[in-house]
């Protein structure tokens, strides 16, 4: 598989939602990227079932849903009603993380886990064989368009590793900070969803951007 680009709606003009939503309908991106935030769990509100719906009713591709949210085991069916066809919850949210992603696919959706940059890899080892995704944070969640941390280099290399052994088709997203600069680094690295929300919509062609992440090659790059 050649790895999958989701552009975070997060940084779209949502003035002219449907419009950036079309622009993503019609360019090579895999996913809609969408992040939602409750302002506990993060230090930010970013939008929540009604905005949501509205990229649904637009959007030709699969939503990956990102809560940044507390008690999210509350909200799961809702989501999936929403439209959600994957859903990420945060390691650092979940009491009962296996309950969660059991709800999750109970749901009709793939069940991812985020992990923030924190937070080892390690962590996930006994849950890894009931998961799709990982989403590993590359940035502090909570907003866009901050640095990415390198360390997420390494830790990308040491869940794939891990996943080898438990989970061989397991996705690894990354999510914060991601753009041309490291995409070949991360695909090397193991990751095959990139998230792209700045890198995309401040580009002067977010079309062409999405184009050119999308045919970065990783095989050659050593790191
Ligand atoms: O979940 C988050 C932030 O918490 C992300 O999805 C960002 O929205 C990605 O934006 P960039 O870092 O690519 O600008
Ligand atoms: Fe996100």
């Amino acid at each position: 598989m050649t790895h999958l680009i989701a552009p975070s709606v997060l940084s779209a003009d949502f003035a002219n939602l449907q419009r950036d939503v079309e622009m993503i309908n019609a360019s090579q991106a895999d996913w809609f990227h969408v992040d939602v935030m409750d302002g506990v769990f993060v230090p930010n509100i970013s939008f929540g079932f009604p905005v949501m719906e509205a990229i649904k009713k637009h959007a030709k591709k699969p939503l990956d849903v990102h809560l940044m949210i507390v008690n999210p085991d509350q909200y799961i069916e809702r989501f999936a009603a929403a439209g959600a066809d994957v859903i990420t919850v945060h390691y650092e949210a979940c009491t009962h993380l296996h309950r969660t992603v059991q709800a999750i696919h109970a749901a009709g959706c793939k069940a991812s886990v985020a992990l923030n940059p924190h937070t080892p890899a390690a962590l996930l080892k006994d849950i890894l064989g009931d998961l799709d995704m990982v989403l590993i944070m590359s940035v502090n969640p909570g907003f866009g368009g901050q640095q990415f941390i390198p360390n997420t280099l390494h830790k990308v290399r040491e869940l794939r590793a891990m996943a080898a052994l438990i989970k061989p088709d397991l996705l690894i997203e990354v999510d914060g900070g991601v753009g041309l600069h490291n995409t070949a680094a991360l695909l090397q690295a193991g990751a095959n969803v990139l998230v792209a929300g700045n890198a995309i919509f401040a580009a002067p062609s977010p079309t062409a951007m999405i184009t050119e992440l999308k045919q970065v090659d990783g095989s050659a790059v050593q790191v």
